[in-house]
């Protein structure tokens, strides 16, 4: 299943049960940056990448402070990290949706799903209910569904803001964005594992398509072919799933001991 690619344009997939999880799909097609490397070239590569937001207030506000990291083509990468630690930001800088302040970003383009004719998969009168059409029948609360509804949309790229209100009705759409609309309708629909498993299953095949995910699921890491972990805007460690896990795990029991002492 490639909805979980299917971005368009955006390089952006957040998992539909999890605001804080996201994938970055890429496909060799454009190459915005070559970083001399003698390992073979890399999918997804960034280097010494930082980022700072001026808040309202005008105070310069470091989100990603060192971050490099390396994902090998046709493999499935997992970026991992507690909240707020900037793994949403690096996904963003990487799929080019924002400048780093310093640093480089290498990425091959991510390739956009296109349904043949996304007339005939849009089925309600306005974005919210459209995605939230096919939910009717899991028995969700209303919360959940809204969640749902907002994460896939986030997942697609069609991010709901002012631009593009939930409530928009689907015929003031382009045609890429009703494609985006459906496939965040499938989406929504997805359970928690089977977004990933279809990643996994995407990927990895001939090295055409690499993906980098953002999660805070151990449980995910089966799926990967290697992790990231990242801590307060910087990379910690990059390695093996096996390494990976046991560092966090590792990080994880000395945190607990330190609330039983
Ligand atoms: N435009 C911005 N203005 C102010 N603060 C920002 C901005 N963008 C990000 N931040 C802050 O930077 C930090 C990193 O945010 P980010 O969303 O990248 O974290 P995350 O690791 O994805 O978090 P989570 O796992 O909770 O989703 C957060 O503290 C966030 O509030």
């Amino acid at each position: 299943m490639a909805h979980a690619f299917a971005g368009g344009t955006s390089a952006i997939c957040r998992c539909p049960h999890d605001p804080g999880r996201a994938a970055l799909v890429s496909r060799p097609r454009h190459r915005l940056r070559v970083l001399a490397s003698s390992l073979p070239t890399p999918a997804i590569e960034g280097q010494g990448v930082e980022l700072s937001v001026t808040t309202r207030r005008g105070r310069v506000l470091p989100v990603l402070k060192d971050c490099s990291l390396r994902v090998p083509p046709g493999q499935l990468w997992m970026l991992l990290g507690p909240n707020g630690c900037g793994k949403s930001t690096l996904l963003k800088v990487l799929a080019g949706f924002l400048n780093p302040s310093s640093g480089t970003v290498y990425i091959n383009r991510p390739c956009s799903y296109v349904f043949q004719n996304p007339d005939h998969q849009v089925v309600m009168p306005t974005v919210e209910s459209d995605v939230a059409f096919g939910l009717g029948k899991l028995n969700l609360s209303l919360d959940e569904v809204r969640s749902r509804v907002s994460q896939s949309l986030d997942a697609v790229g069609m991010f709901t803001n002012i631009l593009h209100p939930t409530q928009r009705p689907i015929q003031t759409l382009s045609g890429g964005q009703k494609q985006r609309v459906a496939i965040a309708g499938a989406l929504a629909e997805a359970s928690k594992m089977g977004v990933i498993k279809a990643v996994r299953k995407s990927v990895g095949a001939g090295g055409e398509v690499s993906a980098l995910w953002v999660t805070h699921r151990l449980e995910e890491l089966r799926y990967a072919d290697g992790a990231i972990y990242m801590e307060d805007g910087q990379t910690i460690i990059q390695g093996d799933v096996s390494t990976i896990s046991k560092f966090i795990k590792k990080k994880q029991a000395r945190y607990f001991g330190h609330f039983e002492l």
